[in-house]
């Protein structure tokens, strides 16, 4: 193929820009992309050769090599991995395949760091080149391809690109980056070495640099022939617990996270049995940008034997821990089998469940610790991965048990951090259900007027404030024997929590109010189903309620936002009778010719009541102007 020139795709030119104008710190960073990506190189070649063991060539042992060139001022990163074809180079190292491009573009702009430390976490490694080289010459050859189909790609990083055919005996790729002026401290050996060990130190194959000895005739360093390594090359995993640091376990997980910060908690064991596989897990200690993607690529990695094979989220963790990160390594799964197999295999299954216990064990010992750092820590996670862990409740039935006693919620004695065991701990002598309440803040909550009867005898009522919660609760009706009631639904039925003389109050005030209720349920018409009296309110005049089996207006609304019908249900409106304002209507309700009167005071109650709820009012305008002719009559 004589040379060709490519056009970038639109979003890969928008990176290029980015890259080589916005980011200023931690340049060096392009270094551990590139090994990185020289690494996964290896690991697929080593995995496509367990069918077809020709790929490895004469060359069995995959490396990486870095070396430099201080008088053609180049950095250069090899690998004997997999190598790219020409169809390959033109469509990997020309666009971009992957979600999260836009958000990463998005942070950068808004980054006043401009931290170059992001963009591994996007999935744009290559690219990241650009911020040392304002020349990149890519040349390879894919694996089993003959010597003379070699690719050469080459770029500065602007428009395009361009592609040749070239012959390269040894396969694999080399990428030559060719240093912008002013980035010559990475022509030194020591200065890669330190970078290769901040970053990379734990890459399981060896990465390479040539020998560096003084010269004491010429008076300077000088670089030999031969090759050493300057990584320690063990997999972290297969070493023993007592020999691997702290500072070891944490510099792994950024390696492998890509995360800045050290990990919240993490859990290395050695597993036998039936199966047996080791697993190092790591929680981290904030969300990253794309928790909320439910598509997103693994965390945890499958090895077979130190062999990468997949990273497949699924089937190694259920998604909603898809924030883990991680890696699990098998003894005994079968090498040469595809993907596809891996993933229906029972082996596997075996290991999904094994893990996913390990990281509920690990959340439990932060959460039920006594001290008080991991206490803190749980409080954290919970803020941060809160949301997530909810989504297990539906989504695994195993394990609902242990992830109902993990949840935390705010309510009306604490603003965060309750759980149901400290809800049942503080319940009150009679009462036999937990209540909740759901609504779009924190504030509509607590202030919601289905609330006031439970202030005042003191009960206790969980405030659910997150969008999966109303979703949650249709998987979960009870904690320990003790139904999940909401306050806002039916009518409220405080069991022995309500005393005689309240009933018999309340039920006085039903029949006195027979008349006026009629009319109001008339005046309600299309808007209520029914109108009743109720002992829930204490300072409003009215609220409103669904009944047991209706959804809730919380949920309504969040299915109307979300562009979906809601199944019609009226609510009903619940009057308290000892508040003037229902006592006037009352009185009104006894005076010929004032119907009018009546109809708007009973109007401006219902929206009134909706509004106390968050909800959001029909006809606005007509609710003022009723609102003001009131005030003004
Ligand atoms: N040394 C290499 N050998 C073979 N293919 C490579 C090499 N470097 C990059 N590629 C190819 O180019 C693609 C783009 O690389 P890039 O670093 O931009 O993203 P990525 O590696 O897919 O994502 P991530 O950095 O999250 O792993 C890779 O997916 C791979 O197919």
């Amino acid at each position: 193929m004589d040379k060709q020139t490519h056009s970038f795709q639109a979003e890969v030119k928008q990176i290029l820009h980015l890259v080589t104008h916005s980011l200023y710190s931690n340049k060096e960073i392009f270094l551990r992309e590139l090994v990185s990506n020289a690494s996964d190189a290896c690991d697929k070649l080593r995995f496509e050769a367990l069918d077809n063991n020709a790929l490895f060539e004469d060359q069995p042992n995959l490396e990486i090599r870095v070396s430099f060139d201080a008088a053609a001022r180049t950095v250069t990163i090899s690998d004997n991995g997999i190598g790219l074809s020409a169809e390959e180079a033109i469509a990997h190292l020309g666009t971009i395949a992957k979600s999260g491009t836009r958000e990463f573009m998005a942070k950068l702009e808004g980054d006043q760091k401009k931290d170059a430390n992001l963009i591994g976490q996007f999935g744009v490694g290559f690219y990241s080149g650009f911020i040392v080289a304002d020349r990149i010459t890519v040349e390879s050859r894919r694996a089993g391809l003959p010597a003379e189909q070699g690719v050469r790609w080459t770029s500065e990083g602007t428009g395009d690109f361009e592609v040749e055919t070239i012959t390269k005996p040894v396969r694999g790729t080399d990428v030559i980056l060719h240093l912008r002026e002013g980035e010559d401290e990475f022509l030194k050996t020591w200065r890669l070495k330190s970078v290769i060990s901040k970053y990379s130190d734990h890459i399981s194959l060896p990465i390479l640099m040539r020998r560096e000895e003084w010269d004491a005739d010429k008076a300077e360093q000088v670089l030999k022939d031969e090759w050493e390594p300057v990584n320690k090359a063990s997999a972290l995993w297969t070493r023993s617990k007592s020999d691997i640091t702290q500072d070891e376990y944490d510099s792994f997980y950024k390696q492998i996270s890509y995360d800045t910060e050290a990990p919240l908690a993490f859990t290395h064991n050695r597993v036998e049995g039936r199966s047996e596989y080791t697993q190092l897990l790591y929680i981290p200690a904030k969300a990253p940008f794309d928790l909320w993607n439910r598509d997103k690529r693994g965390g945890v990695k499958l090895y077979v034997k130190r062999v990468f094979i997949m990273d497949d989220a699924e089937a190694l963790m259920p998604v909603y821990l898809r924030f883990v990160k991680g890696v699990i390594d098998s003894a005994d799964l079968p090498l040469n089998v595809s993907r596809e197999l891996l993933q229906e295999s029972r082996d596997v299954k075996a290991i999904r469940e094994g893990s996913t216990k390990r990281v509920l064990s690990m959340l439990e010992a932060l959460a039920n610790s006594e001290d008080v750092s991991d206490k803190d820590k749980y409080a954290r996670f919970w803020k941060d991965f809160g949301q997530v862990l909810k989504e297990g409740v539906g989504e695994d039935h195993a394990n609902q048990e242990r992830l109902v006693k993990l949840l935390r919620f705010a309510s009306t004695h604490a603003d965060e951090g309750v759980s149901f065991q400290d809800y049942v701990s503080r319940m009150k002598e009679g009462q036999e259900a937990i209540y909740y309440i759901t609504a779009d803040s924190l504030a509509a909550a607590k202030n919601s007027p289905q609330l006031e009867v439970f202030r005042k005898k003191g009960i206790e009522v969980l405030l659910l404030v997150d969008r999966v919660d109303e979703w949650m609760l249709s998987h979960l009706f009870e904690f320990e024997g003790k139904s999940l009631q909401s306050v806002a639904k039916g009518s409220v039925d405080l069991g022995q929590l309500q005393d005689e003389e309240e009933k018999k109050k309340a039920e006085e005030a039903a029949e006195a109010f027979k008349p006026m209720l009629e009319k109001l349920k008339a005046a309600l018409e299309g808007k209520a189903k029914d109108v009743r009296v109720t002992t829930r309110l204490v300072d409003s005049p009215a609220c409103i309620v669904v009944e047991e089996g209706d959804i809730s207006g919380h949920l309504a609304r969040m299915l109307k936002q979300a562009g979906q019908t809601a199944p019609v249900s009226q609510p009903t409106l619940e009057v308290n009778p000892d508040h003037a304002l229902v006592r006037k209507l009352g009185d009104i309700s006894q005076q010929d010719g004032d119907e009018a009167r009546f109809k708007d005071l009973a109007l401006v109650l219902f929206d009134q009541a909706l509004l106390a709820e968050g909800g959001t009012l029909e006809d606005p305008s007509a609710y003022v102007k009723r609102v003001n002719a009131l005030l003004l009559a």
